[in-house]
């Protein structure tokens, strides 16, 4: 029996920009980090001896329901911080691809946090400040609201709300590791000096949204090329697609979004590219973004 249960949207890097490096070598970063109708889904059962996890969903394979999994760390966290001695039994169905710059074990750890909190009556800024040690994308991903992430992912300022728009992912089905990028980020020659973007007070359409973009770039994006060049085999396919107004990898990829006027163009366009997506073993998922 499911006694409560959310969803854990995929993170999106509309924009990715280094601006510095921490004294101990962690990059400072600015980024409008928005979210996704891609989910994975954390399910709270019965009561248990102790916190213990299932794992179902396409991408269940690649992970252990062990404690190294983040859904379990945010329990133990939350527990902790609380002082309770209320465990539970959790599921957690992975539809998100892992290890592939859409935060999803981020959203899903955030999303146990959410939970747990509304069980154990936890105000959302308790759920942030526990969020912030289990990795640098999990406090944006409590909210799951377009917020602009700069330090490390830590200081987070409310965005405008996403016009009503369409995203296309696609992740060609390899995992790319997060250090090696960084560390080929600085290889490559490292920050870039640049004004920070502004942004307006709203966004009136995916086209407005898609001009202040194309003034931004994901910094990470030429060093995870270099290290799998399908990246950019799947950025080419995107921007080919009929009405695609930009395409751009999210955090250290591989997975890359194209952005749609409408969602049923992002739709239509996954429609189209199907065929080319079973045989090259990509995962695609189209729809609207979150909006607030
Ligand atoms: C790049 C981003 C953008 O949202 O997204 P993802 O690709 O994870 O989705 C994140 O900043 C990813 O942060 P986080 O998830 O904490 O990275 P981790 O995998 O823990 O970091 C692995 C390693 O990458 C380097 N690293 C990571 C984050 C950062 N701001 N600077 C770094 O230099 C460090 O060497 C670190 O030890
Ligand atoms: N519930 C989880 N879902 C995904 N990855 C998890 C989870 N728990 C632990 N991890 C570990 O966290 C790492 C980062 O995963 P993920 O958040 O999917 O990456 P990214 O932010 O690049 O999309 C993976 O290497 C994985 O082994």
């Amino acid at each position: 029996m499911t006694l409560l249960q959310d969803t854990a949207h995929a993170k999106i890097n509309l924009y990715l920009h280094m601006t510095g490096r921490r004294p101990d070598g962690y990059h400072l970063l600015d980024s409008l980090a928005v979210f996704a109708g891609a989910a994975d889904e954390v399910r709270i059962a019965e009561k248990s001896d102790r916190f213990s996890l299932s794992i179902e969903g396409r991408f269940g394979a690649g992970l252990e329901a062990d404690d190294s999994n983040l859904v379990l760390r945010a329990a133990r966290a939350l527990q902790a911080h609380a002082g309770k001695n209320d465990p539970y039994h959790l599921t957690l169905e992975k539809n998100l691809p892992v290890a592939s710059g859409i935060g999803g074990g981020s959203a899903d750890a955030a999303c146990t946090l959410r939970l747990l909190g509304e069980l154990w009556n936890i105000d959302e800024a308790d759920l942030i400040a526990i969020a912030e040690p289990l990795g640098a994308d999990v406090p944006v991903c409590v909210q799951q609201k377009p917020n602009r992430m700069e330090g490390i992912g830590e200081i987070l300022t409310v965005a405008p709300a996403m016009p009503n728009g369409g995203i296309l992912l696609i992740n060609p089905g390899l995992a790319v590791s997060t250090p090696d990028i960084f560390r080929s980020f600085a290889a490559m020659g490292g920050i870039i000096e640049r004004p920070a973007p502004v942004f307006p007070a709203r966004w009136t359409s995916m086209s407005d949204l898609v001009e202040m973009l194309s003034l931004t770039a994901n910094d990470l994006q030429a060093p995870a090329i270099h290290h799998a060049p399908s990246i950019g085999k799947v950025l080419d396919t995107l921007d080919m697609q009929k009405e695609c107004l930009m395409a751009r990898m999210s955090g250290s990829g591989a997975t890359c979004f194209g952005l749609f006027p409408t969602p049923d163009a992002a739709r239509n366009a996954e429609i189209e590219l199907s065929k080319e997506a079973a045989h090259l073993g990509w995962w695609t998922w189209a729809g609207p973004l979150l909006q607030d």
